[in-house]
Order: C-alpha cells, then sequence, then structure tokens
C-alpha cells in the first residue's frame, strides 16, 4: 500500500536513498556533509540537519570521523526503501507476485484460537470464500525472504477488519492470495494472513487455508517451502 511510506518522509527517502547508493545498504559509506549536500542539491546545514535527522529517527547509524562520518542504513532504514521500492514495482511491474523461501515452524497455538473466533470465520468464509482449517502455518522466512516480504506492501490485500465481544477488541488482520510448494506438491488455495496484533516479527509469515497444510504437502517442522504470494483478483 503506497500509505505504508508515508509514515518517513519525502526528505528522510531521498537522503536515505542518496546514502544506500553510496553504499550505506550493504556497507557503511564514507560521507561528508558537504557532498551530501551536491547529491541533494540543498546547503551543507540542510545535509547536516537530515543525517540528524535520519539517526534520531533509527533509520541510520553513524560514526563521526576527522574527514566525515560512516553512515550505515539500520534494518527499519533498509524497510523504508524496500516499501519505496514496492511501490516502484506496483508502477511499473505486471507481475507483482512475491516468492518468500523458509521453512515450516511451531508457533504457541494461538493461531487455533483466533482463526475458529466466529468474528474472524464469518469474514473469512465471505471474503476469502473458504471456512480456514483452525491454526495458522507458521514459516520461518530466510534471510532474503524476511528482506523481500516488504514487497506485500505493494499488493492488494484482502481486509479482515477487527470487531469486539463483551470482554475485549480483536484486532485486524491482511490476506494475500497465496500458493504454497514443497518438495514438488503445490497447494494454490493459501492466504498469508497478517494480523495487526502479533508477537511475530518480520521473519515469520502466517498461513491459513481450508485444509490442514501439514497434511496435504506431507510438511514437518524444518521442512523447506516457496510462498509464492499474489494480490487479490
Ligand atoms: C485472524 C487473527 C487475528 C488475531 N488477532 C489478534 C489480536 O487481536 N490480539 C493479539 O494479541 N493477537 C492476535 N492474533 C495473533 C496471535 O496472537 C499470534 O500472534 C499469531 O496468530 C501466531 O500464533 P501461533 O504462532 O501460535 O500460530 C491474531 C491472529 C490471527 C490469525
Ligand atoms: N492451514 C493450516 C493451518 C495450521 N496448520 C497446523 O495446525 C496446527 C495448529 O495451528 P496453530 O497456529 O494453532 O499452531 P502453531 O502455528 O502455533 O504451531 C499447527 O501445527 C499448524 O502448523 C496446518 O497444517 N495447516
Ligand atoms: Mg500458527
Amino acid at each position: 500500500m503506497a500509505e505504508s511510506t508515508l509514515a518517513v518522509g519525502a526528505d528522510a527517502r531521498e537522503t536515505l536513498k542518496v546514502l544506500a547508493l553510496q553504499g550505506a545498504l550493504a556497507d557503511r559509506a564514507h560521507v561528508t556533509c558537504s557532498g551530501l549536500a551536491e547529491r541533494l542539491d540543498v546547503s551543507t546545514q540542510t545535509a547536516s540537519r537530515r543525517l540528524q535527522e535520519l539517526e534520531d529517527a533509527d533509520l541510520i547509524e553513524r560514526e563521526i570521523l576527522a574527514d566525515g562520518q560512516l553512515v550505515h542504513a539500520t534494518d527499519e532504514g533498509e524497510r523504508v526503501l524496500e516499501r519505496e521500492y514496492a511501490d516502484y514495482r506496483r508502477l511499473f511491474e505486471t507481475d507483482r507476485s512475491i516468492a518468500l523461501a523458509g521453512t515450516v515452524t511451531s508457533g504457541m497455538g494461538e493461531g487455533r484460537h483466533y482463526i475458529s473466533l466466529p468474528g474472524y470465520m464469518r469474514q473469512f468464509e465471505g471474503k476469502l470464500g473458504y471456512e480456514p482449517f483452525p491454526g495458522t502455518l507458521n514459516v520461518e522466512l530466510d534471510r532474503d525472504s524476511t528482506r523481500a516480504r516488504a514487497g506485500m506492501d505493494a499488493l492488494d490485500p484482502v481486509r479482515i477488519d477487527g470487531w469486539e465481544d463483551e470482554d475485549r477488541t480483536y484486532g485486524p488482520a491482511f490476506c494475500w492470495p497465496a500458493t504454497v510448494e514443497a518438495d514438488g506438491a503445490t497447494y494454490d488455495r493459501a492466504h498469508v494472513i497478517a494480523p495487526e496484533r502479533t508477537h511475530h516479527g518480520q521473519d515469520k509469515v502466517e498461513l491459513i487455508a481450508p485444509d490442514r497444510l501439514r497434511d496435504r504437502l506431507d510438511l514437518a517442522d524444518g521442512d523447506r517451502l516457496t510462498v509464492r504470494v499474489a494480490e487479490e483478483s
């Protein structure tokens, strides 16, 4: 979603991009305020302030040297650029599906509880067209795929709304259609589900499907699989 990039201002994104082009993503970039100012076509004071703002927002880390500074983009800084990249993919690429690779893993058994709640189940039936197996298949993503998942922001999701009962509120979730491939077998009726409230980090995705995927794809913890995520058609 394009709005995901709005949390960080346009000036910050532009500065981060210029720093990344100088090597601040893979490594530490050696920059000076005057050099940066020239690349950004702003004054040296403005370049200096922008570096300070990026540091204050935890988007870069830097070490001041006698002849400039060493700047490295943090994971959060990298995610800002990935979301920008996802927006450009949305503009220029027709096949924007994303392949995520990882391994099957077990969680805390909470997925079963949430998926079974009537406030969600009604929406799954109406919006996804099936009653999911009660649970989420947890996938621990490889490092590259943990990065690549940011591209999902550019794919339109199915929105599952939050709701409440007498006791508490339940958060919303996004779902994207997904095909799961494991050891030569393919299952194409799954969805990646991303609950807004979750204890999982960026390195995990959860899958729902009308069937128990462990049975359909003969999966056990540690088995490798690829999840191809698309957008709602
Ligand atoms: C549809 C759905 C809705 C959820 N809503 C909430 C919520 O409102 N609050 C919350 O703390 N966790 C919520 N969760 C997240 C679970 O607590 C948990 O982080 C996640 O599903 C992983 O569970 P597992 O590792 O046990 O499979 C939700 C999960 C799903 C699948
Ligand atoms: N479509 C699905 C959903 C869950 N599952 C599995 O069903 C069990 C219950 O899901 P869960 O989300 O409550 O449990 P954990 O993911 O926390 O282990 C887990 O073993 C999941 O891996 C599955 O095989 N296929
Ligand atoms: Mg689960």
